[in-house]
């Protein structure tokens, strides 16, 4: 690694500043939190700064969004996963935030207000720009180190994720370290044949994906499933039916179908498209070719023929990436594909997930210690398979250069 991590520093006596992501689904009307994973995700970096003055900076939605809210729900929530107190001060950082640091003392765990209530939080700036913020400056003299763990965030040029490393001493979290290692591992070490399956509705970043797998030959095959697959099927020349039609035209994404044909073109042999697919007729699940897809009915999940074919190419892969569900997998008599692949992924020697949806249906079977690593990015971890850089990394590795050694 190319930057510091917790082993490189001692936390003894500190005041430390952790940037994490709390950013969770919430209930609009009772603000309960509603998903807890990346509390859970975060705790044990959290507990391993017990020897410092923890002071927790993170961020829940944006501006001008629902769940755009305060934290006292979530330093309750934290508290209760993590059996210590968790003092919430209403303050970024004003005279109360300052004078609730300054007593402080070791072992104490303190969560400031929602930093993206401050505007600077919700610009992209360069590192040197975000830097000279006086969110930057006011925070940094808060603390003796700051610890990045937020790697939901990591693909954001925003102020405490680039701008504080460029001030302070920074290093990474045991979570950022750990998503590093397992989504670098895709690319550099893991077990062939590699098979990329993707899902879900963000054809958009599977495209980008797809591509860069494939030219870098870093997959050795796609699974296309879900809208990406219909995206796929379409660029093939299929008859995909109006409704499927019309919600990739209405999710902006006509434009990805020529993309699909391209990557179709150069690498036919390694892009595996459902043979059958699912649709509801009179109430009830039917399956068809994707010679003869009913054209007046939506498609709702890959066939029972297809299933058994994607999960024979599962087993026989040493890794898989798996982004996005087959179909619509709410509904119950729809779930059958999402749930068989995700049945057979679980045996595969390394398997990485990234993208929420599938990450919820893991656990929700109960697989997922049999998965090697659940991302808790979900920009971050598509931005990290398409090869970008993030901009949490370099500057984790430019304050590391600057202040590490
Ligand atoms: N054929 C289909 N038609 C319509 N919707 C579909 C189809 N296949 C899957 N979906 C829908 O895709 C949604 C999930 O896609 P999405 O891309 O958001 O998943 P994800 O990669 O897990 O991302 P996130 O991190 O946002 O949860 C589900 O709500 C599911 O119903
Ligand atoms: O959930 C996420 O993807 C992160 O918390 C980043 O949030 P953002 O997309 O609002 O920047």
């Amino acid at each position: 690694m190319a930057f510091g991590t917790l082993q490189d520093v001692d936390i003894r006596g500190k005041t430390v500043l952790v940037r994490v992501d709390f950013n969770s689904p919430i209930d609009p009307t009772s603000e309960m939190i509603l998903d807890d994973k990346r509390f859970r995700e975060h705790i044990p970096t959290i507990r391993a700064l017990e020897d410092g003055k923890v002071v927790i900076v993170t961020h829940q939605s944006r501006p001008g969004k629902k769940d755009f809210t305060t934290l006292a729900s979530h330093a309750e929530k934290l508290e209760r996963l993590i059996h210590r107190p968790v003092t919430y001060i209403d303050d970024i950082f004003g005279r109360t935030a300052h004078e609730a640091i300054r007593t402080m003392r070791a072992g104490e765990i303190l969560m400031l207000e929602n930093v993206r209530f401050n505007a600077e939080e919700n610009l992209t700036m360069k590192p040197e720009d975000a830097a000279k913020t006086h969110l930057v400056r006011r925070l940094s003299e808060m603390g003796d180190l700051f610890v990045n763990d937020a790697f939901g965030t990591a693909h954001r040029s925003q102020p405490t994720v680039v701008g504080i490393p460029r001030v302070m001493k920074t290093v990474a979290g045991l979570l950022m370290e750990r998503e590093i290692t397992m989504l670098s591992k895709v690319s550099s070490g893991a077990p062939h044949p590699i098979t990329f399956i993707l899902g879900g509705t963000k054809v958009d970043d599977s495209i980008a994906v797809a591509d860069h797998v494939l030219r870098n030959g870093i997959a050795d095959r796609i699974l296309a499933i879900g809208v990406v697959g219909n995206i796929f099927l379409a660029a093939e020349g299929r008859a995909i039916g109006e409704p499927s039609r019309q919600l990739i035209e209405s999710l902006g994404y006509t434009g990805e179908i020529q993309k699909a044909r391209d990557i179709l073109a150069q690498y036919a042999d390694q892009v595996l498209l459902p043979e059958t697919v699912a649709v509801r007729e009179k109430g009830e699940r039917a399956e068809y070719p994707v010679s003869g897809i009913p054209q007046d009915t939506p498609i709702l999940d890959l066939g029972s023929e297809s299933v058994r074919s994607m999960v024979d190419q599962i087993r026989s892969s040493g890794t898989i990436v798996f982004n996005g569900p087959a179909g619509v997998f709410e509904d119950p008599d729809f779930a059958i594909g999402t749930y068989e692949l995700v049945r057979a992924a679980a045996g595969v020697e390394f398997s990485v997930v990234g993208g929420g949806h599938t990450a919820a249906v893991i656990e929700k079977m109960g697989l997922e210690s049999a998965y090697s690593h659940l991302s808790t990015g979900g920009g971050a971890c598509i931005e990290f398979l398409t090869g970008k850089k993030l901009p949490a990394v370099a500057a984790l590795e430019a304050s590391w250069e600057y202040f590490g050694r």
